[in-house]
């Protein structure tokens, strides 16, 4: 794994990315004037679904991982490349900051293989990332990269947004990783808990307590957390704690 010192790796779900605040521009500022590398992962999910709808696909996930097939794929590819990921990069370049687009259809950036083609379809499950391409970008540049990775044969697979930026993150050595998303944090009924054990997170999953889209977000955040990121946070706003996940609170 090549170190890349001092890198931030955001997730920001399809619901969040429709409700950037003026403190998350003025995050982004800080964390850029401190000589931090910025890399945003987008996801799209809502505005996935909602298109398919409109063309008259079926909409199936199972446990918050999109079943794909080939006209999906295109939705998730036309709606990913060309709507959330311009709007985001209009976004931060409108706070001034420096924002370059990522994804797969120029140089490869994200690798995969198919996680289950009979159960999922089109969905990939990261492999590898393009070091030395996001290296570069970083330098100059807040990332903002869609899900969406390149298998050997050049075939473009759709990866769950969560999924891949923990990948990312842990890839790229990032010492910290947050998923920005439509809930203040992992809840119990309407409490935000301030941090998740493996063991505690284990048992809400038993008693069916993480459903949907959280499922892939509280697997990501300990795939980060096993494989070197520091620090994983859930929430809905930058400046709020959410839900705080630590390498050293992994186990119990
Ligand atoms: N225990 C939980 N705490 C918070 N949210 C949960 C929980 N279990 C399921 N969820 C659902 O997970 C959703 C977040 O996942 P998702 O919709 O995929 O967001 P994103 O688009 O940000 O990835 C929440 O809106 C909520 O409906
Ligand atoms: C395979 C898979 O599930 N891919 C996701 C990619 C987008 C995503 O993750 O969007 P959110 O972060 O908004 O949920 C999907 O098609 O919805």
């Amino acid at each position: 794994m090549a170190e890349m010192a001092q890198t931030i790796v955001i997730k920001i779900g399809g619901h969040a990315t429709n409700q950037l605040s003026p403190e998350f521009f003025a995050q982004l500022h800080a964390w850029h004037d401190a000589g931090k590398q910025i890399l945003i992962v987008h996801g799209g999910g809502p505005q996935i679904s909602s298109w398919s709808k409109k063309l008259g696909l079926t909409v199936k996930k199972i446990n918050g991982i999109r079943v794909t097939d080939s006209e999906t794929l295109k939705v998730t590819q036309a709606v990913l490349l060309g709507l959330v990921q311009p709007m985001l990069c209009q976004k931060v370049t409108a706070s001034d900051l420096p924002a370059l687009g990522l994804n797969a259809t120029g140089q490869p950036i994200i690798y995969g293989d198919y996680l289950n083609q009979k159960l999922f379809g089109e969905v990939g499950q990261l492999t590898d990332i393009n070091q030395d391409y996001i290296a570069a970008a970083l330098k100059t540049h807040i990332g903002v990269m869609a899900p969406l990775a390149v298998n050997p044969t050049g075939h473009l697979l759709n990866v769950n947004g969560d999924v891949a930026a923990a990948g990312i993150a842990r890839m790229l050595g990032a010492e910290e990783f947050i998923l920005l998303t439509d809930v203040p944090g992992v809840m119990v009924k309407d409490h935000v808990l301030s941090s998740l054990s493996k063991q505690k997170a284990t048992h809400m999953f038993k008693e069916k307590l993480i459903t949907a889209g959280m499922q892939p977000k509280i697997q990501a955040a300990f795939d980060a957390l096993q494989n070197g990121v520091e620090k994983v946070t859930i929430t809905n706003k930058l400046q709020s704690a959410g839900t705080t996940l630590l390498k050293s609170q992994l186990v119990g």
